[in-house]
C-alpha cells in the first residue's frame, strides 16, 4: 500500500533521529537503574522468560518500533503467511513451515491465521507414514537389513537446510534423559560435506549390514548430496550386493522422479514434503522427522513438534506486540542493525547440548535476510542492514574465545539462552554450588559486564596502577537479551527453533524483503559446474601429451588459470 510505504519512511526517519538524538546519549548502566523500565522490558510465555532490559532502548523506542511494525503491516504479513498466500514472490510459493507442526483440526485457529486444510492434512499423512516406518525399523523385526539384521545405525545425507536443523536437534536431545533412553543402542550420523573425509568420518565404525542411509534433499539434485548418496550406494552394494538399496536406502524429497531415477522406490522408501517448505525451514518436515524419529522414536519428536506449534500459536495470535516474543526479537534485531548500526550479532546458549544451534540459526538468518533488494526487486529502505553476520558458541566456552572482542572491541548485540535445570545435573559434595549453578553464574554475569562495564573511577578506587587503567576499562553499553527456560527437552528445542525461525521472518517483513528465496547461492554452483568439467577434461588428458590443454583456457582469468595449474602440478616440496 502506497500510503503505508510513505508512513513507513516517516517512522523510519523518526527512529533514525531518536537513535542519534536520544539513545546515543544514554548508557545502559543508567537505563538499568530504572526499575519500572526493567519490569516493562520483559515478556513471559509459560516457563519462558524473555528479558530485553539490556537493549539500548527506552519505552519511547519501543513505541516507535511498534509504530514501525504497524506501518510495515506486520500483522497482515503474518496473517498472509499462515493463510498460505504465495508470499515467496520470486518462486511463486507459499511459506507454510508452520503447517508442519499444526494440529490436525484447522478450526482451532482464528479465521485470520487459519492454515490451509489440505496442507495440514497432507502433513499428517506423512507424519503417520514416518511413525509407522520408524517403529518398524526401531523394533528391528519388520524392516531389517539385506542379511536379516536390525538396522541400528542411520546415516543422514544432506546439506544446508537438509542437514543443519536436524543436526542441531539431534545434538540438543542427545543428553536429554528421555531421548537418550529412547536412543539406546542406536546411532545417527550426518554426512553433509562433499569432502571425501566427511564420508570417512561418517562411516567410521559402521557396518553396512546394520546401516540405513537416508538421502535428504528437497530438490534431489544438489551436487554434494547426490555424490555422497552415490558413494554410500556403492558402499552398500559392494558389501551387500545390488539389491541392498531397497532395504538400506530411503529418501526425503519433493522430487519423486529423481528419487525413482536414483533407484529408490518412491512407494516404499520415500517421504515427501512440499515446495511450500523452504529448505532452512524444513526441520519439522520429513527432513528432520525421519532421521530423528529413527533415533529418538516418534513420541519424542511429537513433543518437539508440539513445542514448535506452541510458539507458532503465540506468534500468530498475540497481537499485542509488546507480549509477542518473536516479534520483539525481530524488532530489536532491526533496531540494532538498521538504527544502531551493528552488523553482527551473537547467539550464546549456556547449554553444551546447543552446540549446533548457532550454525543452524546462522543459515536461517543469513540465507533468509542477506538480500540486496526488497520484495519487489527495488532498492531496499536500508541496504546496509541485510548483511547481519550471525555467529555463536555455547557459554562458557565462548567466554574464553571471542568475548574479549565483545567486551572491549566491537559492539556485538547478543542473545543469552539459559535453563533453570540441567539436562544432566552434577552436584559435588563440598562445592558451594552445583555445576549447573556455576554455568549459570556466567549466564547472569556476562550480560551485565557487557551492559554496565567498568569505569576508570571504579578501577582507580580499586587501586589499579595508572599504566593499566586504560587497558582495564570496560566501556559497557553493549546490548543483549536474555532468555530463560525450565529445561532443554524436546518441547523446548521445538520452541527455540520456532522462536528463531519467526525472528527471521519478522525481520524480513520489517525490511520488506523476501526472506524465503536464496538466489545468492546459485552463481557459485554454476561456476563450480564449469570448473568440474575442466577438471574432468584435465584428468582425462593426464599422462597423455597435453593436446588441447589450452583449449578452454580463455574461460578462466589469469588467477584461476594459475590456481588450476598449481592444483595439477605435483608439489616439489620435501
Ligand atoms: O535440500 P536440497 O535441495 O538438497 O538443498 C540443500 C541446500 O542447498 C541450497 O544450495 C540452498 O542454499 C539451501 O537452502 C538448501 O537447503
Amino acid at each position: 500500500m502506497a500510503s503505508s510505504g510513505v508512513h513507513m519512511h516517516q517512522v523510519w526517519r523518526k527512529l533514525k533521529t531518536h537513535a542519534s538524538d536520544v539513545i546515543s546519549n544514554l548508557h545502559l548502566a543508567q537505563l538499568l537503574q530504572d526499575e519500572q523500565r526493567c519490569t516493562a522490558f520483559r515478556a513471559t510465555l509459560n516457563d519462558l522468560v524473555y528479558d530485553y532490559a539490556r537493549q539500548r532502548a527506552t519505552p519511547e523506542t519501543l513505541s516507535l518500533l511498534i509504530e514501525f511494525a504497524d506501518a510495515s503491516e506486520l500483522g497482515a504479513k503474518i496473517d498472509r503467511m499462515f493463510q498460505g498466500e504465495k508470499i515467496n514472490l520470486t518462486e511463486d510459493r507459499a511459506v507454510l513451515h508452520v503447517a508442519l507442526r499444526a494440529p490436525r483440526d484447522p478450526t482451532i485457529w482464528p479465521a485470520s491465521v487459519r492454515l490451509p486444510e489440505q496442507a495440514v492434512s497432507e502433513v499428517h499423512d506423512v507424519l503417520a507414514q514416518i511413525e509407522r516406518f520408524s517403529e518398524r525399523i526401531r523394533k528391528g523385526r519388520e524392516w531389517v537389513g539385506a542379511t536379516g539384521k536390525p538396522l541400528t545405525d542411520v546415516v543422514s545425507i544432506g546439506i544446508g537446510g537438509s542437514y543443519l536443523g536436524p543436526e542441531f536437534v539431534y545434538e540438543a536431545l542427545r543428553t536429554d534423559h528421555k531421548a537418550a533412553e529412547a536412543a539406546r543402542g542406536r546411532r545417527l550420523r550426518f554426512l553433509a560435506n562433499v569432502d571425501p573425509t566427511d564420508v570417512h568420518r561418517a562411516l567410521d565404525g559402521l557396518n553396512p549390514e546394520t546401516t540405513l542411509v537416508v538421502v535428504v534433499s528437497k530438490t534431489f539434485t544438489t551436487a554434494e548430496t547426490m555424490l555422497n548418496a552415490r558413494t554410500l550406494k556403492r558402499w552398500l552394494m559392494d558389501a551387500l550386493g545390488e539389491s541392498a538399496v531397497a532395504k538400506h536406502m530411503v529418501a526425503v524429497s519433493t522430487n519423486t522422479e529423481a528419487v525413482k531415477a536414483f533407484g529408490i522406490d518412491p512407494q516404499e522408501g520415500m517421504f515427501r514434503f512440499w515446495d511450500w517448505v523452504g529448505g532452512r525451514f524444513s526441520v519439522c518436515s520429513a527432513v528432520g522427522l525421519v532421521p530423528l524419529s529413527l533415533q529418538y522414536g516418534f513420541g519424542i519428536m511429537r513433543e518437539f513438534l508440539a513445542g514448535a506449534h506452541e510458539i507458532d500459536w503465540h506468534f500468530a495470535t498475540e497481537r499485542d506486540w509488546r507480549k509477542n516474543i518473536p516479534v520483539l526479537m525481530g524488532l530489536f534485531g532491526v533496531w540494532n542493525a538498521s538504527f544502531l548500526g551493528y552488523s553482527t550479532r551473537a547467539l550464546l546458549p549456556y547449554a553444551q547440548a546447543l552446540l549446533r544451534f548457532a550454525p543452524h540459526i546462522q543459515q536461517v538468518d543469513m540465507e533468509s535476510n542477506g538480500k540486496g533488494v526488497d520484495i519487489h526487486g527495488e532498492a531496499l529502505i536500508d541496504p546496509t542492514a541485510t548483511g547481519v553476520v550471525d555467529f555463536g558458541e555455547p557459554g562458557t566456552n565462548g567466554q574464553h574465545s571471542f568475548y574479549q572482542l565483545m567486551h572491549q572491541g566491537r559492539v556485538i548485540p547478543a542473545d543469552f539462552v539459559g535453563f533453570r535445570r540441567s539436562q544432566t545435573p552434577i552436584v559435588l559434595e563440598g562445592e558451594p554450588v552445583s555445576n549447573h549453578d556455576e554455568l549459570m553464574s556466567n549466564f547472569f554475569a556476562q550480560p551485565d559486564a557487557l551492559a554496565i562495564g567498568k569505569t576508570r573511577e571504579e578501577l582507580v578506587a580499586e587501586g589499579v596502577p595508572e599504566a593499566l587503567l586504560n587497558h582495564k576499562i570496560f566501556p559497557g553499553n553493549r546490548p543483549s537479551s536474555s532468555m530463560l527456560f525450565d529445561c532443554l527437552d524436546a518441547r523446548t528445542v521445538g520452541r527455540l527453533l520456532a522462536l528463531y525461525e519467526h525472528r527471521a521472518a519478522v525481520e524480513g517483513f520489517l525490511w520488506n524483503l523476501n526472506s524465503f528465496d536464496q538466489w545468492g547461492v546459485e552463481l557459485g554452483k554454476v561456476l563450480a559446474k564449469r570448473i568440474r568439467n575442466e577438471l574432468a577434461r584435465r584428468r582425462q588428458a593426464e599422462g597423455k601429451p597435453a593436446a588441447g590443454q589450452a583449449a578452454t583456457d580463455h574461460h578462466w582469468n589469469a588467477s584461476t588459470r594459475f590456481l588450476l595449474d598449481a592444483y595439477f602440478t605435483p608439489s616439489t616440496g620435501q
